[in-house]
């Protein structure tokens, strides 16, 4: 059964990067990695002219420390070379334990900011490709070689920020398997992981190569759909939700049949404007949960006032 998402439910690092964990056409870029602090691990891809750290919810790379100011410094890119520089914050940038105003960083250089330190990886350094790889493996669902929660929410947090920003369409669609449960209980749980690559399967084969698709939970996953409004949003989750009806898994002498229950929402104004990622994710959730409560096989888009 969907719960309703509770609001402290995602502690996806924000500001995280999404877009470069294939190679583009230069190769991969320089990042930061996070070796110490909330997001262990965090990869920021340093594809921008410019990107700024600090607490503000509006900074590409936020930092949730009292001890960070809002602004705390700027990484800017300049031909090959970034250069740090302190955006007058109270508690200063250090590059290698030294505070510093600006500096060049160099490959392996140490960024710390408030009790978090980034280790700089330059776009030449042997490391790069090993950091790739882990974030490659770190992103994926083992089962069902699809994108999983965690990726998807860094790619929609950042995506959302640019299409707030520019302004651009963004919609998401998060679906459930509908009485999963008996799925398992009638014949077992690998029966079970079949039907769930079974309709993961069918979804991967419906959507256009720049929807991002992901495992959201056991038998949730979520779509995102860029430039795409709700109206459309409404026409994919339909699309989706038909033709999982209409294929079956074929087991010994059974033919499995599951449908499928989804709840679209869009960036565009439905009542009072979104201001994040979190809106989006509640308002695609709360329709899930009328689709589910309406009886199930069903799409809604949120069109709430809320
Ligand atoms: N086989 C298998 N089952 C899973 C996996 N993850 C979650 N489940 C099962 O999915 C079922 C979800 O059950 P419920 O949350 O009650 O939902 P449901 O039966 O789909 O009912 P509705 O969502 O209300 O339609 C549980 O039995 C979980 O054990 C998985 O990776 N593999």
């Amino acid at each position: 059964m969907v719960k309703k998402t509770p609001k402290e439910e995602t502690t996806i690092p924000p500001g995280t990067p999404w877009f470069h964990w294939k190679y583009g056409e230069n190769g991969l870029e320089a990042c930061l990695i996070m070796i110490r602090g909330p997001q262990v691990g965090r990869r920021v891809v340093l594809d921008k002219d410019e990107i700024v750290l600090g607490r503000s919810k509006n900074a590409d790379v936020q930092i949730e420390e009292s001890c960070v100011s809002r602004q705390h410094a700027v990484i800017k890119r300049e031909a090959s070379t970034f250069i740090i520089i302190d955006q007058n914050s109270t508690n200063g940038t250090f590059v290698n334990s030294e505070r510093r105003v600006t500096c060049v960083l160099r490959d392996q250089d140490l960024i710390t900011i408030g009790n978090t330190i980034f280790k700089f990886i330059a776009k030449n350094s042997p490391e790069l490709h090993y950091h790739e790889e882990l974030h490659k493996q770190a992103s994926l669902d083992p089962v069902l070689q699809i994108h999983n929660k965690r990726f998807f929410l860094e790619y929609l947090e950042q995506k959302c920020h640019r299409s707030l920003l520019l302004p651009t369409k963004l919609a998401i669609i998060l679906f459930d398997i509908d009485h999963f449960k008996r799925i398992n209980d009638t014949y077992g749980h690998q029966t079970g992981d079949q039907v769930l690559l079974h309709v993961a399967n069918i979804v991967k084969s419906r959507l256009r190569n720049s929807d991002i698709f992901s495992r959201y939970g056991g038998e949730e996953f979520a779509v995102a759909l860029p430039d795409s409004d709700a109206e459309q949003a409404g026409m994919t989750a339909e699309k989706l939700r038909r033709a999982v009806e209409a294929t079956a898994v074929i087991r010994d002498e059974d033919e499995i049949r599951v449908t499928i229950s989804l709840g679209a929402a869009s960036l565009e104004p439905a009542g009072s404007p979104i201001r994040s990622w979190r809106d989006l994710i509640e308002r695609a959730d709360s329709a899930l949960y009328e689709a589910k409560k309406a009886g199930r096989n069903r799409t809604i888009v949120y069109r709430g006032t809320r």
